[in-house]
């Protein structure tokens, strides 16, 4: 039998410019939020087609539709032969993206070691997209710390006579063509890169490598943001894993059988003598502008640069300090939300100022015999930093749940709430659930948020107050320092049970029982929310029900704006609903 032909993911995209089932007219019928869906900003439209048929979905599952990094792989494989005959050129050009350090970098060591070989200067290279972070709904902390992260790296980089390049490029669909022009400008042949995983990165990437390769220039690109490279484990079905705890056990063999997977990549020599001065006018680079939707306020900006400074150096500082001080405790303190007992290393695995590589070898090393499963404390937060690559599997495997898709198709059938009231409730941290209100307004001031109370208040949105699950996760992304996607996806489909790996949809967290568990003494309750400050011992979790609503009321705290057993059961009764269609 003649195999399928497989669709181009690109050629698919066309063809599916609607949502939904066949009508009896053979048009395709919404999903039942679809319109909702678009009018309360899931589905930017300014950027994307509506929402993606399940059908659609489905066919990437059954493999008749080209993943993403499939379409990649082939720009490789086809682009081949001519790259491989392509000459040194003058200089070679290591183009950063998420991967904004020196130490431990994969295609920038590639990169210095052509340069060095040849004999021939190494220009950084990058550029910035407003479109890019407006599509990606990237937040404003995120664009500082990327923008302070940017200066640091100029810094190291000029020790070395490397120049970082800088630029910012307003219409994304620019970028590969001002690439191949600022190569052909310097007269590089080789473009070095580590690849992103999300659906429109590597979408560009393949057309990149076909664009560099017509032009007489190879783009090398390396696997580096992931311990284990997506795809490299698969279940005894020959599956992709879409469950964490085989996964991670399939992932331990793996690096035991293949420690160079965890080998660390040198740092760049300097660059020839004759650099700075034949590459003068790269030095001098500005740090682009954050573009004007993503400008933080003065005291943001020096609140921020306070609690987060920028650069390959302070993250492994703190890196160093965690491990040493917290890591021991880790398996028992990580779930306790007042107080420091993570690493908050987050925001620096998001602009790549750390490598998720370094931070196992290191805590590895601080462990000394980790795959014996010494000390739990390490090999609970080593477990915590694989969860990370977990779901960058999952995304590369599953590409449609970048298309506001659930991993389980199905689940796009939920009745969903679109309730604005509520929904800026949540946001303001007003709903009179104090351990709600604590992380939301906890995420106001600090652009993060403790893990267990992303779990809270990603469950109360989606099965207390029944809201679309996808507006909190664009929410999340549009205020947090580490907005991640494949994370921040990862996160919301548990908390929602909608996505891979998922909290069974019928345990539904109590946000008074989570409170009593993880922050028994109110402690984050009352530094986060003022209004309950003189709320004693226990009625903190509660102040309404248990004698402190006068307190609660005279300083204008809410009293709660859902009942949690009655929307309990009507979430229950929703999920049947939708899954026993
Ligand atoms: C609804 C929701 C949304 C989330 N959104 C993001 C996001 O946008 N970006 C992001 O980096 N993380 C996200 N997470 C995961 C997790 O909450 C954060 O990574 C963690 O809180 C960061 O704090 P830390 O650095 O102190 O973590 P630690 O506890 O010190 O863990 C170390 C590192 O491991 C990784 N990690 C830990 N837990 C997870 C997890 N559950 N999933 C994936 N990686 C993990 C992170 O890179 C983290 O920095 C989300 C979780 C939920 C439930």
């Amino acid at each position: 039998m003649a195999p399928k032909r497989k669709t181009s993911d690109a050629d698919g995209k066309l063809q599916n410019s609607h949502t939904g089932k066949r009508s009896r007219t053979g048009l395709r019928e919404p999903h039942p939020n679809a319109k909702q869906a678009e009018d309360f900003g899931i589905v930017l439209r300014e950027f994307y087609p509506p929402e993606m048929s399940n059908e659609r979905c489905q066919a990437y599952n059954d493999g008749t539709i080209e993943r993403p990094i499939e379409v990649l792989e082939a720009a490789c494989r086809d682009t081949s032969d001519k790259r491989r005959s392509i000459g040194p050129g003058k200089a070679v050009v290591h183009w950063f993206k998420s991967d904004l350090r020196l130490h431990d970098n994969r295609a920038l060591h590639v990169a210095s070691q052509l340069a060095r070989d040849h004999k021939i200067p190494l220009i950084a290279l990058y550029i910035l997209s407003p479109e890019d972070f407006t599509a990606h709904l990237a937040s404003p902390a995120r664009v500082d710390f990327t923008l302070r992260t940017l200066k640091r790296l100029q810094t190291d980089l000029a020790e070395l006579d490397i120049p970082l390049y800088m630029e910012s490029q307003e219409k994304r669909k620019a970028i590969p063509g001002r690439i191949v022009e600022l190569c052909q400008q310097w007269n590089a042949k080789h473009l070095c890169a580590n690849i992103e995983y999300e659906v429109d990165e590597l979408r560009r990437e393949a057309k990149l490598v076909r664009l560099c390769a017509a032009n007489d220039i190879d783009l090398a690109l390396s696997h580096d943001t992931c311990v284990v490279t997506p795809g490299a484990l698969s279940s005894q079905q020959g599956k992709q894993y879409a469950v964490y705890t085989p996964w991670f056990r399939s992932w331990l063999a793996f690096l035991k059988e293949n420690p160079d997977y965890l080998e660390i990549s040198e740092e760049p020599g300097s660059n020839p003598g004759d650099a700075r001065r034949t590459l003068s006018e790269l030095f001098d680079c500005k740090i682009p502008a954050a573009p004007g939707n993503k400008q933080l306020s003065d005291e943001e900006k020096k609140r921020f640069e306070q609690m987060y400074p920028a650069g390959e150096h302070e993250a492994f500082q703190r890196l160093e300090k965690f491990l040493e001080k917290k890591g021991r405790e880790y398996d028992k303190m990580r779930s306790v939300v007042a107080g420091e007992h993570t690493s908050a290393l987050s925001p620096y695995f998001a602009s790549g100022a750390l490598s998720a590589r370094t931070a196992v070898v290191t805590a590895k090393r601080a462990n000394r015999n980790f795959l014996d499963r010494d000390n739990n404390g390490y090999v609970t937060w080593i477990s915590e930093v694989a969860w990370r690559d977990f779901y960058k599997h999952v995304l590369v495997n599953w590409p449609f749940i970048c298309m506001n898709k659930c991993f389980k198709p199905e689940h796009t059938n939920i009745e969903w709430e679109y309730d604005l009231n509520l929904f800026r409730a949540w946001c303001d941290g007003k709903t009179g659930f104090p351990i709600v209100d604590a992380a939301m307004r906890q995420l106001k001031h600090s652009a993060w948020m403790h893990n267990r109370t992303r779990m809270v208040v990603s469950s109360f949105l989606t099965k207390d107050l029944l809201l679309d699950w996808r507006r909190g996760e664009r929410y999340f992304m549009e205020n947090l320092i580490d907005g991640d996607f494949a994370s921040n996806h990862g996160g919301w489909g548990f908390g929602s049970s909608t996505g891979v790996d998922p909290q069974p949809y019928f345990r539904v967290f109590n946000p008074l029982r989570q409170s009593e568990r993880f922050d028994p003494d109110g402690e984050y309750i009352r530094h986060w929310v003022p209004e309950l400050r003189d709320v004693k011992d226990k009625a903190i979790h509660e102040p309404y029900n248990r004698g402190a609503g006068q307190i609660a009321k005279k300083n204008g705290y809410p009293e709660p704006i859902v009942e949690h057993s009655e929307m309990r059961n009507r979430a229950l009764e929703r999920f049947k609903r939708a899954l026993q269609r």
